[in-house]
This record gives C-alpha cells, sequence and structure tokens, in this order.
C-alpha cells in the first residue's frame, strides 16, 4: 500500500474522486468471461468492503452515535431514566437546567460548561436543517459523550415540554433555541414567528405552570438596537426601530417576556448577544462562510455603506458569551409564582453582552487571511437592504457590574481558534485499481485541526472536512 504523492488531487468530498488511469490498469484486459466473473467477484468483495470499513470504522467514530441517537419518538420508562440522569446534579449546590437549542452554537457550548462545573443539564432541541443539521449531530455526539443527553423535539411542542416537567423538576431554563439570521428573515418569515415567538410563548406557558416554576435566562440580541444609532448601544436605548423581521420577533420576545414576570412571576433574563462567533459557530455566519470561501478560493462579498461608510461589528467570542451565560444563570433569582399563579415580584433583567470593539468587516477578512495564508478573492457590495444594520458596540457596563462580565477574547485571538481550534474531519480514500472504473473505499478519522500540520490545513476544503488518497495495488 503506498500513499499517493501528492495532495493535489484531494476530493472535496467522499465519492467524488476521480482515478487517473495507472500503467497496471493499461496492462489489463478482459479476455474471458472468467476475468469477467472475477471482476465482478472484486466489485461484490469491494462492496461488501465498503459496507465493513463504513460500519466498522464508524462504530469508533461519531457517526453510529449520531444514528443511534436520532429519537423521534419519546416517552416511556427508559427515556425517562435517560432525562433524570442528564438533568442530575453532581456537584453542591448544582443547579439543573434545561437548555433548548442545545445542538446549537451557543447551546452546546453552554451545555458542555454547565456540565463540566457538575451541574444538571437536558437538552432539547429540533434539529432544523436552517444549517446543515450533521453539524448539530456532530455537537450532540459531543456532548452525549460528556454526559448530556438532548431530546429530539420543539419547543412549540407542549405535551413534551410537559412531560420533561413532570419528570426533572428544573431549577433553570436556558432558552437559547430561536431562529437565527438576519437576512434569511426574508426567505422564511414564518420560521421566525413559529420559533421566536409561538415557540418562546409555548416554552413560558409551561414554565409559568410548573412547581416549582424555573428562572429562565434567554437569548435576545444586538439586533434589537436595529435603526439607533447612540453609540454604544445601552440598554436604556430605544430598541423601537428594528431593521429585520429577526429583530422585531426578539423585541417581541423581550415584551413577552415582560408580560410573563408581570402576570406569572416568571424570573426572566434576557442578553443581548451580540454577533457571536468560534469552533462551532453557525456556518450561516459571515466568519464561517468568508473561511470556508477564501480556502475555496471563491469570492466574497464585503457590504460597505452609503458613501463609502463601514460597516463594523461587535464580535464577541463563544467562550465570553458562555461566562455571561452561566453568570445569567447563577444571579437569577427565584420565579416567585406557582401552578400559574404570581405569590410576589420577579426579577426582570436584559443585559447586552459584547465585545465592546466594534471592526469592520473587512478588518475580519484580513485577519482571515492572515491566518488562513490565503489571499482572499474580494468585491464591494452596497449594503443590501435585507435587515443588515450599519454597525454595532456594546455597552457592557450593566452586565459587569452585575454578573461580573468581562470579555477577554478579540477579534484576532478568536478566530485564530476558530481557524485551528475544529475537529477536522479526514476521509481516507482507499482505491485499487483493477479496472477503468475502479471500486473506492472510504472511511473517516476526526482529528483536532491543531495537530494538523499546516500544509494539510490550508488544503481543508471545507472548514470541518479533509480528505486523503491512498492508492492499493
Ligand atoms: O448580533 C446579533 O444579534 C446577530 O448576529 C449575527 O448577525 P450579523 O451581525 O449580521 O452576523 P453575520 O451574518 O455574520 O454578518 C457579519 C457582518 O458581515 C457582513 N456581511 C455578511 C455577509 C456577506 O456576504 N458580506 C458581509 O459583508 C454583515 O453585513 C455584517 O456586518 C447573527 O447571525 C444573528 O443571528 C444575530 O444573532
Amino acid at each position: 500500500m503506498k500513499q499517493m504523492s501528492h495532495i493535489d488531487n484531494i476530493p472535496t468530498s467522499p465519492g467524488k474522486f476521480k482515478m487517473e488511469k495507472s500503467l497496471y490498469m493499461h496492462r489489463f484486459r478482459w479476455q474471458s468471461c472468467l476475468t469477467k466473473l472475477t471482476f465482478w467477484s472484486f466489485v461484490f468483495l469491494g462492496l461488501i468492503l465498503v459496507f465493513f470499513f463504513r460500519t466498522s470504522s464508524s462504530s469508533s467514530s461519531s457517526d453510529v452515535l449520531r444514528r443511534s441517537l436520532k429519537t423521534s419518538s419519546w416517552g416511556g420508562p427508559v427515556w425517562e431514566k435517560r432525562v433524570r440522569l442528564s438533568a442530575r446534579v453532581r456537584s453542591k449546590n448544582g443547579i439543573s437546567v434545561l437548555v433548548t437549542g442545545a445542538a446549537g452554537f451557543v447551546g452546546s457550548h453552554v451545555s458542555s460548561a454547565l456540565r463540566r462545573r457538575g451541574d444538571g443539564v437536558l437538552g432539547l432541541d429540533n434539529f432544523n436543517d436552517y444549517y446543515d443539521p450533521s453539524l448539530k449531530r456532530d455537537r450532540q455526539a459531543l456532548l452525549e459523550h460528556s454526559g448530556v443527553y438532548i431530546v429530539e423535539g420543539d419547543i412549540n411542542d407542549m405535551v413534551l415540554l410537559n412531560k420533561l416537567f413532570e419528570v426533572v423538576a428544573f431549577t433553570h431554563v436556558m432558552h437559547l433555541a430561536a431562529q437565527a439570521g438576519v437576512r434569511y428573515a426574508m426567505e422564511n418569515p414564518t420560521s421566525y414567528v413559529h420559533s421566536n415567538i409561538a415557540g418562546l410563548v409555548s416554552l413560558l406557558e409551561v414554565c409559568k405552570e410548573a412547581n416549582p416554576q424555573p428562572a429562565i435566562v434567554w437569548a435576545s440580541s444586538s439586533s434589537v438596537y436595529g435603526l439607533n444609532s447612540k453609540v454604544p448601544f445601552s440598554e436604556k436605548d430605544r430598541t423601537d426601530q428594528p431593521a429585520s423581521l429577526y429583530a422585531a420577533t426578539k423585541k417581541a420576545g423581550e415584551e413577552i417576556a415582560h408580560s410573563y414576570n408581570h402576570i406569572y412571576g416568571l424570573s426572566l433574563t434576557g442578553l443581548r448577544f451580540f454577533t457571536v462567533y468560534g469552533p462551532w459557530g453557525r456556518p450561516d455566519m459571515a466568519y464561517f462562510f468568508f473561511t470556508k470561501d477564501i480556502l475555496k478560493g471563491k469570492s466574497i462579498q464585503i457590504f460597505e455603506a452609503a458613501n463609502h461608510g463601514t460597516v463594523a461589528r461587535d464580535f464577541t467570542y463563544i467562550d465570553d458569551i458562555v461566562k455571561g451565560c452561566l453568570a445569567a444563570l447563577d444571579t437569577s433569582e427565584k420565579s416567585t409564582g406557582s401552578g400559574g399563579k404570581k405569590k410576589g415580584p420577579a426579577q426582570l433583567r436584559v443585559f447586552n453582552l459584547g465585545n465592546t470593539s466594534p471592526v469592520p468587516v473587512s478588518n475580519l477578512v484580513n485577519i482571515l487571511e492572515r491566518l488562513l495564508k490565503v489571499k482572499a478573492k474580494k468585491s464591494i457590495k452596497k449594503l443590501p437592504r435585507n435587515g443588515d444594520v450599519q454597525f454595532t458596540h456594546a455597552n457592557i457596563s450593566a452586565a459587569q457590574r452585575e454578573l461580573g462580565y468581562q470579555p477577554s477574547t478579540d477579534l484576532q485571538a478568536g478566530l485564530k481558534k476558530f481557524v485551528r481550534c475544529s475537529i477536522v474531519r479526514i476521509y481516507f480514500v482507499v482505491t485499487h485499481g483493477l479496472s477503468n472504473n475502479p471500486y473506492v473505499i472510504y472511511f473517516q478519522v476526526e482529528v483536532d485541526r491543531q495537530k494538523l500540520p499546516s500544509r494539510l490545513l490550508a488544503c481543508a476544503i471545507e472548514a470541518t472536512e479533509l480528505s486523503l488518497c491512498l492508492l492499493i495495488s
């Protein structure tokens, strides 16, 4: 078995590999039926091998785990035991948290951090296909490995939610399930209403009836500041000019939170996240698809405001956001109601969680170019009227004061971690040069990106995938 000398022929994904004719193949001739029989036997054997390799190799990888975790139904004693086990508190003074959107970017990081410090964590996620659900399955597999179970279900499913509260007396809910993305709201407006408004109401309805009522921390967004031009954005600034339906639904969420706090005594904390980025991030976000496109040599568009105005974001690194989320949970006061009845005033808070230093999108691209060691093909485009605002900038003094929140990762350091730290899935494509159409088998291993030599890193065509080719002869 020898390794192909070059990595230039790396396929972009398994199965797309096109093999060059070798001398060995030229010598091969169809001579008799016997030869044909032998050939088809090999093909058959190949297929068995494909099956074997895919099954056996993936049994040690996350694939099988992912498949076995797929739950289309719930309920029953085994399921309840699994739910209870995942939500069981393992440390003194620990809390028991239902994390919605646990297979999402922020949700998976928060779940993992809670679990690490000994809190009980149960995830809930509907694994929708807004972006490639296999990324969510990968995050699920990692969480499962650390003992966090994610129930597959929608926050609008109140029967399921009631069941979860019947099985576990959650002290807290970290509500991160949402339809994210500013620009996608023009393509699929109803998904925002479904998740960010109807879903929030379903969850709050169940929480208000629970006994005891949990304290709730949930994800609002920097986008609620909309057309506000006073910088840096403070929680006291106006938020009645949303520039996108996404922002409008998050703003509606804040008002809904107010009413449930007022009527039912639910303790509610909204966190306005500012463009969160980092490893295991969302492929729909600019830093993520810019990285992929730069590596692929595809052109990227950088938005520019009128009169060559700079478009900038207060990009915030995921670890800082996680610290803010945990601090919000830890400083939450108990809800005051029970069984749908308010017994006294309850806590209602909203905090900015940003980085306090906006960076122009063009600088983001410059940093990526340096880290990837690839020059980007850029085009400048007028900021489309699709919900994007020109800039965001957080004033975090309230979060500093009340949560002890202090972001510590700048964009350069955070992007370095994004580029270097994600897991790379390496496909080994094994071929056998027996005919003009050789069969191909492949298997995969997952490697920490940090352990990759930089030459291989530069060849990672997808941000999380790489293929290597082996030729058996
Ligand atoms: O803080 C939030 O509340 C939101 O943050 C995030 O939204 P945004 O800040 O818009 O992030 P993102 O799409 O990465 O665009 C980044 C920059 O690249 C610019 N941009 C974008 C695309 C493009 O092709 N070119 C470009 O210049 C674009 O104009 C922008 O200036 C979350 O997605 C959203 O769910 C929500 O949580």
